[in-house]
C-alpha cells in the first residue's frame, strides 16, 4: 500500500481515526516460548512475524498478566537492584492448605513459573524478529542490550544465542566453538532487579548485567559486541492504552527531547559495535522523529547501512528501507518500530579489531567466600564456574565468560545471597538448569501438581528431608524450600509467588 505520511505519523490519512480508536484499546499479550519449552495447552493463534510466540486464546481477559511491554507487574515491584533473595520475607511453615483451581491464566501456570514462557506485547516482539531470535542466526554471538529493563528481549536473546556454536564469523579462520553472551545493560538502577529476575528464568547462564550510562559503558568495551540492541526509551505512544502514558506523548517538545536522547544513546551503541556488527533499533512510539529520522541520521552521520530483514518485508516502513512497523488497529498490538543497520567494516581499523579479542576468555579461578561454601557446599561443587563475591551476594559465571566480566561494574548469574551471617541459595540458581551435570545434581525435591501450586502460592510443603532442595514439578525447577524434617518452608522470593 502506497503510504502518504500525515503529519509526524507515517500512515495513510484515512487510517488515522482507526489508529486514534485502537490506541486506546487494550490487547492481549502473546506468549513467547523459551527455545526448549514445550509451553501450556492453550488454544493458540500465531503471531505471524515471530514464530516462536503466539496469543493464547483464554476465556477471559486476562488481567494477571504482565502488563508492560514485557514488566512483570509483580516483578517490577520487587525490591532494590538483584536481590531476588531478601524478597522471600514471607517465609512461610505454615500448615499447607489446599489450594483452589483458578481458571486457566497463562500467569497462574506452572509451565510460567518455571520460565517456560514470557508474556509480552506482541509489538515487542517485532525488535527481536529483527534480531533473528528465533532461529539460529544469533547462535554464539556477543550481544549488547543497552537499555535492557525488565528483560523481555534480553532473555529472549540469550535464549538465542545459548548453544553452541562453531566458526562464527565466516572469515574467523579456525577459530574454536563457543557459546554466546548477552550484556544486559539498564541504567536505572531500580530496574535492574525485574531484569536479573527474567534473565534467570531462562535458566542460562551466559549473561552478565551492567548498570551504566551507554557513553561509560562505550568508553569500557568499545567495538567488542556482534550486535547492539538499543531498545530506547521513547514518548511511548503506544503504551497510552495500557495507562502508562500520558497525552504529553504526543507533544511535540517531548518528542524532540526523546530523539535527542535516543541519539546519544546511538551513538554510544555505534561505538560498541564491532565492525561488521549489527544494530537493532526499535522504539515503542509512532512519531517519524523517534523512528525514520533516526535510521536516516544513523545512515548519514554514523555510517551506518540498512540491513533489510527478509521476513519482515510485509512490515516495512514507506519511508525508510530495513525499518519495519507494526500498528495497534492492524496488528493485534500496542504499536512498534524497529529498525536493522550494519556497520561496515573499514578493513583498516585495528583497534577496534583487537578489541574484539576481549571476547577472549581467561580462566579465572575464584573461589566463593569461606562461610558460603562451608554453608551451602552442594551450590559450588561445579568445575565451570569462577565465583565473584559483591557485598553480601555471591555470582557465578561460566568459565567461558568474556573476561571483562571479572570487572567490578559487571553483575553476573546470582547463586547465593547472605542475611547477616546465614548464606542462602538464590532464586537464580534453583532455575538454571542446562548440560551441567553438577547443576542438574543439586538437591531436589519432586511435588505433585497440588503440591507444587501450593508451593507456587508461597505454602510450605510436608517434606520429611532436612535442608536445602529445589522444588520441581514434572522435572521443572520453581524455587527452593529448607527441610526441617517435618515440612519444607518455602523460599520462593515474594515476587514470584502466584495469587493463592
Ligand atoms: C523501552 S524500555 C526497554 C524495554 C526492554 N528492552 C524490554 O524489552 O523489556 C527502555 C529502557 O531504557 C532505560 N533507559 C532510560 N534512560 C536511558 C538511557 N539514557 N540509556 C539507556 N537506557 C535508558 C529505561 O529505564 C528503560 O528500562
Amino acid at each position: 500500500m502506497q503510504s502518504e505520511v500525515c503529519g509526524n505519523i507515517e500512515l495513510p490519512s484515512e487510517e488515522l481515526s482507526e489508529l486514534t480508536d485502537a490506541i486506546v484499546q487494550r490487547h492481549e499479550n502473546a506468549l513467547r516460548y523459551h527455545r526448549e519449552g514445550s509451553g501450556p495447552a492453550f488454544t493458540n493463534d500465531p503471531v505471524p512475524w515471530y514464530p516462536r510466540a503466539v496469543w493464547p486464546r483464554v476465556a477471559a481477559s486476562d488481567d494477571a498478566l504482565p502488563s508492560d511491554l514485557g514488566v512483570s507487574d509483580s516483578v517490577a515491584g520487587a525490591p532494590g537492584a538483584n536481590d531476588l533473595g531478601a524478597r522471600e520475607s514471607g517465609i512461610s511453615d505454615s500448615v499447607p492448605q489446599p489450594i483452589i483451581q483458578a481458571p486457566l491464566r497463562p500467569s497462574r501456570t506452572l509451565e510460567y513459573a518455571a520460565g517456560e514462557f514470557y508474556l509480552q506485547d506482541a509489538g515487542s516482539l517485532l525488535a527481536l524478529a529483527a534480531a533473528s531470535a528465533h532461529d539460529d542466526q544469533l547462535r554464539g554471538k556477543l550481544i549488547c542490550d543497552l537499555c535492557a529493563a525488565p528483560g523481555g528481549k534480553s532473555s529472549a536473546l540469550l535464549e538465542a544465542v545459548a548453544e553452541p556454536f562453531v566458526n562464527v564469523d565466516s572469515d574467523a579462520g579456525n577459530e574454536p566453538s563457543r557459546r554466546g553472551f548477552v550484556l544486559a545493560n539498564e541504567p536505572i538502577a531500580s530496574r535492574v532487579a525485574p531484569l536479573a529476575y527474567n534473565m534467570a528464568r531462562t535458566g542460562c547462564d551466559q549473561y552478565a548485567i551492567t548498570s551504566l550510562d551507554p557513553e561509560k559503558l562505550a568508553e569500557r568495551l568499545p567495538g567488542v559486541f556482534d550486535m547492539v540492541l538499543v531498545d530506547a526509551p521513547c514518548s511511548g505512544q503506544a503504551l497510552m492504552a495500557r495507562g502508562k502514558q500520558s497525552a504529553t506523548a504526543v507533544q511535540q517538545s517531548q518528542i524532540a527531547l526523546n530523539a535527542a536522547r535516543q541519539k546519544r544513546i546511538l551513538q554510544a551503541a555505534s561505538r560498541l559495535l564491532r565492525p561488521g556488527g549489527r544494530l537493532i533499533y526499535s522504539t515503542c512510539t509512532f512519531a517519524i522523529a523517534e523512528n525514520e529520522e533516526q535510521v536516516r541520521w544513523m545512515v548519514d552521520d554514523l555510517g551506518f547501512v540498512a540491513s533489510p530483514v527478509a521476513g519482515l518485508a510485509e512490515y516495512v516502513s514507506s519511508i525508510e528501507p530495513a525499518s519495519y512497523r507494526l500498528w495497534p488497529h492492524r496488528h493485534r498490538c500496542a504499536g512498534s518500530f524497529a529498525a536493522s543497520l550494519m556497520l561496515p567494516r573499514p578493513d583498516a581499523d585495528p583497534e577496534q579489531n583487537r578489541r574484539h579479542d576481549l571476547w577472549v576468555r581467561q580462566r579465572n579461578t575464584s573461589t566463593p567466600p569461606d562461610d558460603a561454601l562451608e554453608q551451602l557446599p552442594f551450590l559450588f561443587e561445579s568445575t565451570d564456574h569462577w565465583y565473584q563475591q559483591r557485598d553480601w551476594i555471591v555470582d557465578a559465571f561460566p568459565l567461558d565468560a568474556p573476561d571483562w566480566t571479572s570487572e567490578s561494574y559487571v553483575l553476573g548469574p546470582e547463586v547465593a545471597y547472605r542475611t547477616g551471617s546465614t548464606w542462602k541459595p538464590s532464586h537464580a540458581a534453583a532455575l538454571r538448569r542446562g548440560g551441567d551435570a553438577d547443576v542438574s545434581e543439586l538437591p531436589r525435591v519432586e511435588l505433585d501438581e497440588e503440591s507444587a501450586r501450593s508451593y507456587l502460592t508461597g505454602q510450605a510443603i510436608p517434606e520429611p528431608q532436612r535442608g536445602w532442595q529445589i522444588a520441581c514439578q514434572a522435572g521443572r525447577p520453581l524455587g527452593w524450600l529448607k527441610g526441617d524434617g517435618r515440612v519444607g518452608k518455602n523460599h520462593l522470593p515474594v515476587h514470584a509467588r502466584q495469587p493463592g
